[in-house]
Order: C-alpha cells, then structure tokens, then sequence
C-alpha cells in the first residue's frame, strides 16, 4: 500500500483584512487596519498550491467561511434585515463588527487536528476542529471547519469527525498548529508531539506572562484520547512561556517536524534535553535529526519575524525534504545565510523554495499556518472528496472564480457594506459547487 502525506491549504476568504485582532500576534497588531487585497491574497496562496503540486506533492483546497458573520451578530442581540444588523453593529460595536469580518479560517493549520490512521487505535483518520476559544474571531469558526472536513472526508470507513472540545479556556485547543508528527514513512505508525502552553487546572505550573498560551494540556490531552492515540505514540511538550511572551503565539511559530526532522529553536520548548530522550525512546531504532537552531544563529525575534520555523517541510515524491519559506526569510540576511547553510549540512533537509505570501504574513500567517497536513494511504487518498484535489483545471478554476469575486483592495471601513455580504455569499454558494461540498455554511442550511 502507498501513502504520502497531502497538504490541503485554506483558500483565502472574500474578506480577507487587517484588523490587529490577535493580542500576542505581533504582526497583527502591527498592521492593524492597513488596506488589504483579498484578491492578491488569494492569488498567493493558490500560486503556493499550484506550486507544490507541479513538485508532485498532493494538494487539496479547504474552502474559507463566511464573513461577515451575521448570524454571530444576531446571536449577540442585533436584529433586522442583514443590512440593518451589519450597520447596528459597525455603529455601536465597532470591535466586536471587526471580529465577525475576519477571514482568519484561511490559516487551516488551525482547522483541527489530525491523527491518520496508522496512529489511531480503529485504523481510521481522526479530525477533531479546533475550538480556537482564546480569540473571539477565532472562536466563530469550528462548527463550519467541522462541515467542510465532512463534506471532504466523509467516508466513515476511513474518517472519523469528532465534535470541537468545549468552548471554553480550560480546553483551549489551537488544532494542528500545536501539533507535529514523527514517523518513518507516513503509513507506518508515527509519533504525535502535543504542544501546550499552560496547564488549565495547575496555577503552580509554568505560564507565560505577558501574551496568552492558547493551547492548554488538557486540551491536548483530550484530543489524544479521542484520536485513540496511546502512551507510546504520543509526546506532550510545554512551550517555553519565554517564547510565548515574545510573540510566539503557536508553537509552529517556533518549531516544524516531518518524518525523522524535528527542526526548531533552542528556546522553544521547556525541559528540552528530556523530551528528546522520549521522543527518540518512542520513535525507536532510527535516529531522529534534532534540528536545533542556536540563538546565536538566529534570535527569537527574527524567528518570529522570518517566520524561519513557520515554513512547510515536506518530502517530494523523490524522498528529498525540502523547506517552503516565506520570502521574509530571503530578505533577513542571518536567516537566508542561516538556510543557504543548512542545506549543505549532514541532515535530510536538501532544498529551500520561497514564496510571496506577503498577504497572509501581515496577519501573522506564513506557509505552515496556510496548510492543514492530512496522512494518507492511496485507498483513503482514493476516498477524499476528488473535487477538492488541486489540479491543472481546478487550479485555473479558482482563479478565475477569485477573479470574478474578490475585490482588489479591503479596507476595515468596507467592511460595513451589505454589498459585500451579498457578494461574499454569491462567491461562496459557487464555490461550494465548484469543490462540490453540498451545503456547508449557514446561509445554505
Ligand atoms: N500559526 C498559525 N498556524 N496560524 C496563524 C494564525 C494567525 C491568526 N491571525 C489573525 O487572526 C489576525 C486577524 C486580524 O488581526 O485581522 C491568529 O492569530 O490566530
């Protein structure tokens, strides 16, 4: 049996914008209100699909959802026609109107996490939403994250859904962006790396200070024992608090792994030198390359500005690992000559590919954030929703779809216009139909 591991990326939203919603997101804040351009945007991230897959990766697409949110609106009292509650809400909340307009879905790292089936105790491929309590914007998200995963793996012999874990800090749960897999080949069964900000229910335990840590243990201990994951397959790690309080506000901000590559920061995790011996205990006869990045090589803050750790590392076809960075990383001089480096080093890691996703990077999203990692055999490959596979047609699609749709330039202010509601919606009816999901969002149910 063949498997390979499929990359499925967030189509960026009609309503992609700048609202600094993401306290502790140091490029969110920054660019709070800047003009954005939904259409370049989603023009970036389809020219990253289209990319990865002339390297012969298999690519999928994760359809965005609807915003702004009138139905989060109403459920926060504002009633009328749709026109009539956008323009309440703009007028007497302007922040929390904000909020419900934020395209954030396009970072499907966040969609939910995702155990395949050689980890998971039946054999199937588990999906759990992610619950994304610490943002309200965020928090509006995974019951129609949870729809469209079913609409694309919804063969039940092969994929299991599971309800987001409760609304509720205490289970606070970031999905895949805390979340790595170790493994020799991606059928045969790996390791799961759980990472966690702070314990819900243990105020004695390290947390940080300054920024929030999103993701709870419990959270992600929960989701192990969904997934039917056991002791031996599974690590949970604590972010360094340090890290967090210095922007790093997901643990894929600050480390990256693929098969046998774990490649992060020195400072990125707490008890460091302990969790290698279990990860390689747990991994077993094959040695696992420790990517270590010293602070000497590259600070935090240009980790967290490069977004050096936020990269894709995937294997091509071939077998050869390759890195797909953001061209912030080729713009700082440390952290290209740092990549131009390690590519001559005794590790798998052979090639680096940048890309301009200068879009996404304002809020906070470099290429990891973009994509959601699913493992696969060829006989669930086979099962996935075909619709939703990137190809040649596909790829021209949705390029033209975006063309017809989106606007050139978004700035908070447009926000309000109910003609942007009606053509988010038109835009999004079709594409549900294009990508053949069925009825999917609220508007169609
Ligand atoms: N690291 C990963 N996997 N994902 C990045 C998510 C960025 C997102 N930004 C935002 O939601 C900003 C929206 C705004 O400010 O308009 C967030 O902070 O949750």
């Amino acid at each position: 049996m063949k498997h390979l591991e499929a990359n499925f990326d967030g189509l960026v939203g009609p309503t992609h914008n700048y609202a600094g919603l993401s306290f502790g997101n140091v490029a969110s804040l920054s660019n709070a209100r800047a003009v954005s351009s939904p259409r370049s945007a989603a023009r970036q991230g389809l020219e990253k699909m289209k990319a990865l897959h002339d390297m012969g990766m298999v690519q999928g697409v994760l359809a965005p959802q609807e915003r702004p949110d009138v139905f989060a609106l109403r459920r926060l009292g504002f009633t009328g026609t749709d026109g009539e509650v956008l323009a309440a809400a703009a007028r007497t909340a302007p922040a929390i109107f904000q909020a419900v307009c934020s395209a954030s879905s396009m970072w499907t790292a966040n969609a939910a996490t995702v155990s395949p089936g050689a980890d998971t105790a039946d054999g199937k491929v588990h999906f759990t939403p992610a619950n994304l309590t610490n943002k309200y914007h965020r928090s509006l998200e995974p019951a129609t994250s949870g729809r469209i995963l079913q609409a694309m793996f919804a063969n039940p012999r092969y994929f299991a859904h599971h309800l987001h874990l409760p609304d509720n800090e205490h289970f606070g749960d970031e999905g895949a962006a805390n979340h790595t897999r170790l493994c020799n080949e991606y059928g045969h069964a790996g390791i799961e790396l759980f990472t966690f900000g702070r314990y819900a229910f243990d105020s004695s335990k390290p947390a940080p200070t300054r920024y929030p840590a999103r993701q709870t243990f419990e959270a992600s201990a929960a989701i192990a024992r969904l997934h039917g994951l056991s002791e031996e397959n599974t690590i949970f790690i604590q972010q360094n608090p340090g890290v967090i309080d210095q922007g790093v506000f997901h643990n894929d901000v600050i480390a990256v792994g693929n098969r046998n590559v774990l490649f992060y920061h020195e400072q990125a995790f707490l008890d460091t030198e302990a969790k290698k011996r279990e990860i390689q205990r747990k991994f077993g006869d094959q040695p696992v390359h420790f990517i270590e990045v010293k602070d000497s090589e590259v600070s935090v803050a240009d980790a967290v500005q490069t977004y050096l750790f936020n990269t894709q590392l995937i294997s091509l076809p071939d077998g050869t690992m390759v890195i797909i960075a953001p061209t912030e990383c080729q713009e700082n001089e440390r952290v290209s000559a740092y990549l131009a480096d390690l590519v001559t080093r005794d590790t798998p890691i052979r090639q680096v590919h940048y890309f301009d996703v200068k879009q996404s990077m304002r809020n906070g999203g470099g290429p990891a954030c973009l994509r959601l990692r699913v493992a696969l055999t060829d006989e669930e490959l086979a099962a996935v929703n075909p619709a939703v596979i990137l190809d040649e047609v596909l790829f021209s699609r949705l390029n033209q779809w975006v063309d017809s749709n989106y606007r050139d330039e978004l700035s908070v202010d447009d926000l309000r216009d109910p003609q942007l509601l009606e053509e988010s919606r038109t835009a999004l009816d079709e594409l549900t139909q294009i990508l053949k999901l069925g009825s999917v969002y609220k508007f169609q149910l």
